[in-house]
């Protein structure tokens, strides 16, 4: 925008005669007026200086001085006027001499004689009437003018304006329309920086889970020891494990056995393991052997371990066995191998993990009577087979029936000691009985290790009926009991009270009385301990001392057989697998058969 600003500035005297309410004084003024219309500047500033000196006059002299200073200046004019002008001056001033001879006021008007009839002036105002007077400067009295001229507004303005007239009662939304274009275009810049500028390697690992089926994800051998000529244990850990524990995944759980696919790229073979709950937590400095724990919190997660047998002449095993630490291996699971059939007992608190010391597993919880049973199951297992068994009984919640478990080993070496020593605790537990058979030592399975099959404690919904049936039974037989012993006891004691002796003087209720104890203390003698109000404080104790071991004795339900070909046809039958689906339809055969075994109860694993 530009202006072009032209100043004039226009003066003229002002004369304070102007407003002097004295007719004479006005008529003196209007004459001045006549005289600055007509004559040139230099006259105008002469004459103002006369006036201004009638002006002072004015103040404290009556109106014939005043008449006089206008005689003054009149000569001081008369000089210097031209004739023409002259002429018309004198006729002026002549009419205005008539008009004063014609001018006859009314002589007791005060406002026609107002000097005459003036009351006194205020005393007090007489300090400002005689301030010192100031000279008049007209060129101090002069009035401005501006003209602006604006240029017309440009293509900008106008749209600008147009911006801001359109913008104005528009709604609160529309209004805010800038700011969202604004912060979309800020998040639009952000993520076209966040995509240039992110890492375009294909083989970083971005994926943030522990295992995926769908996907091989990379790991570290982080142990590997030898059991013994071609069995190895090596332990596997998540590449960049601890931020991949963020997703809090949890691999194990014993309500299933699952096994993971292990990828060697180069020759395209891809082979199963299965992977234990443990971990290595140290190993012996001198025998290298290792501390194995059993996973069990969430920090502890992304890493497992597996036992592998060696085959002098398998791809597979010999690769992986050979591995050095820190390698790479890309893993994809869980494979799900086997799912325990639901049972009403899973809706209730899962059976506690194993623990590293048999005294820190926590005893089992109360499962409510009038519910089916947990089902047992009969495990047949050799060498490597042996392994989904160990899986699930080291898991976050085991099984929670029990297990009777027959696994075939070339050498009792072929084991480790660490997990032996876990199946003892699982024994010790109530959860489990592991029936060793070294083939070396001519130790065979045989038909004698066969266990016949009973029924599933829950089938289906009916059971649920026949169970809480079972137990309002049971019940029944505990308080006829109950009363049967009740009533003989109280007949025994009708009997001692009729007999005049000693006894009756026992008072077992005051303790500080006890009667002393004969050198052969009788049955009556020892009292009564109520077992149900002391609680066992792990599942050994809850076992072994509080009536569990009978659980020991109920036959299985399931049979699950897993190990090489020919051990499994032995056992079970003969496998097949030569359908799309890849299921086991091969008819029930070998020891189990011989038993009463069939399809709807056994399960085999094939190619372990
Ligand atoms: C679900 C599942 C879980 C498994 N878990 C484990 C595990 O935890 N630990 C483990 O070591 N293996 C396990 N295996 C077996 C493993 O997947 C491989 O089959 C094994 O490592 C041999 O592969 P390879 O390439 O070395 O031998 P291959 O090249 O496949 O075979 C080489 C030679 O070894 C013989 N052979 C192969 N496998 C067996 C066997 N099981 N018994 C006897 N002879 C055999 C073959 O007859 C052949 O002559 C599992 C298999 C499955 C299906």
């Amino acid at each position: 925008m530009w202006r072009l600003p032209v100043k004039s500035i226009t003066r003229f005297p002002v004369s304070s005669t102007l407003i002097h309410p004295h007719p004479l004084i006005g008529i003196q003024a209007i004459r001045r007026i006549s005289l600055d219309d007509s004559n040139d500047a230099k006259k105008s500033s002469e004459s103002g200086k006369g006036d201004n000196n009638a002006g002072k006059g004015d103040n404290d002299n009556n109106s014939g001085k005043c008449k006089n200073s206008t005689n003054g200046s009149d000569n001081g004019r008369n000089l210097s006027k031209k004739d023409n002008a002259s002429e018309s001056l004198s006729e002026a001033e002549a009419k205005l001499h008539r008009d004063l001879e014609n001018f006859s006021p009314d002589q007791s008007s005060r406002v026609s004689n107002p000097g005459g009839a003036l009351p006194g002036v205020d005393p007090k105002l007489m300090k400002y009437m005689n301030h010192p007077k100031t000279a008049y400067d007209p060129s101090e009295n002069r009035q401005e003018t501006n003209y602006e001229f604006h240029a017309p507004p440009s293509w900008k303005q106008k749209k600008r304006e147009e911006a801001k007239r359109r913008a104005r009662g528009k709604s609160p939304l529309r209004k805010l329309i800038p700011s969202i274009l604004a912060g979309c275009a800020f998040l639009w810049a952000f993520h076209t920086y966040r995509y240039l500028t992110k890492d375009k390697d294909e083989n970083k690992d971005k994926d943030g889970s522990l295992l995926k089926p769908s996907k091989f994800l990379p790991y570290v051998i982080s142990f590997k020891y030898k059991i013994d000529d071609d069995h190895y244990l090596i332990e596997v850990t998540r590449k960049n494990r601890i931020q991949k524990l963020i997703k809090n995944q949890h691999l194990f759980s014993g309500n299933h056995i699952w096994s993971v696919e292990i990828a060697k790229r180069d020759i395209n073979i891809v082979r199963n393991l299965t992977p234990l709950p443990l971990f290595v937590a140290g190993a012996d400095p001198e025998t290298k052997k290792p501390h194995l724990r059993l996973v069990s919190k969430a920090e502890q997660e992304g890493k497992f371990i597996f036992i592998v047998k060696r085959y002098p002449d398998g791809e597979f095993s010999k690769w992986f066995t050979g591995l050095n630490l820190l390698d790479e291996v890309d893993i994809r699971g869980p494979i799900e191998e086997y799912r325990f059939s639901p049972h009403p007992l899973d809706r209730y608190p899962s059976r506690p993990q194993l623990s590293n010391t048999i005294e820190k597993t926590e005893p089992d919880p109360i499962y409510p009577e009038h519910l089916p049973k947990a089902e047992n199951f009969v495990y047949y297992g050799a060498g490597t087979g042996i392994l989904p068994l160990l899986q699930v009984l080291y898991s976050p919640n085991p099984p929670k029936g029990f297990v009777q478990a027959y696994i075939s080993l070339h050498k009792q070496s072929n084991l480790l000691q660490e997990l032996r020593t876990l199946n003892f605790f699982a024994e010790k537990c109530g959860r489990a009985k592991f029936h060793y058979l070294i083939g070396g030592n001519g130790e065979h399975i045989s038909e004698k290790d066969i266990m016949k099959p009973s029924l599933p404690h829950f089938n289906s919904a009916r059971d649920l009926k026949v169970s809480a049936e079972l137990y309002r039974y049971k019940l029944l037989q505990e308080k006829k009991k109950e009363v049967r012993e009740q009533m003989e006891s109280d007949s025994n004691a009708d009997k001692r009270h009729s007999k005049s002796t000693d006894k009756k003087d026992r008072n077992y209720s005051n303790i500080d009385v006890l009667p002393p104890l004969s050198s052969n203390p009788s049955k009556e003698d020892i009292p009564d301990l109520d077992i149900s109000k002391i609680k066992p404080e792990n599942a050994f104790q809850q076992f072994s001392f509080f009536g569990k071991k009978d659980k020991s004795n109920q036959s299985p339900s399931l049979a699950l057989v897993c190990g090489p070909d020919g051990y499994i046809e032995f056992v079970s039958g003969k496998p097949d697998l030569n359908n799309v689906e890849g299921k086991d339809n091969g008819p029930i055969g070998g020891l189990l058969k011989k038993k009463g075994w069939n399809d709807t109860n056994v399960k085999r694993f094939t190619g372990l």
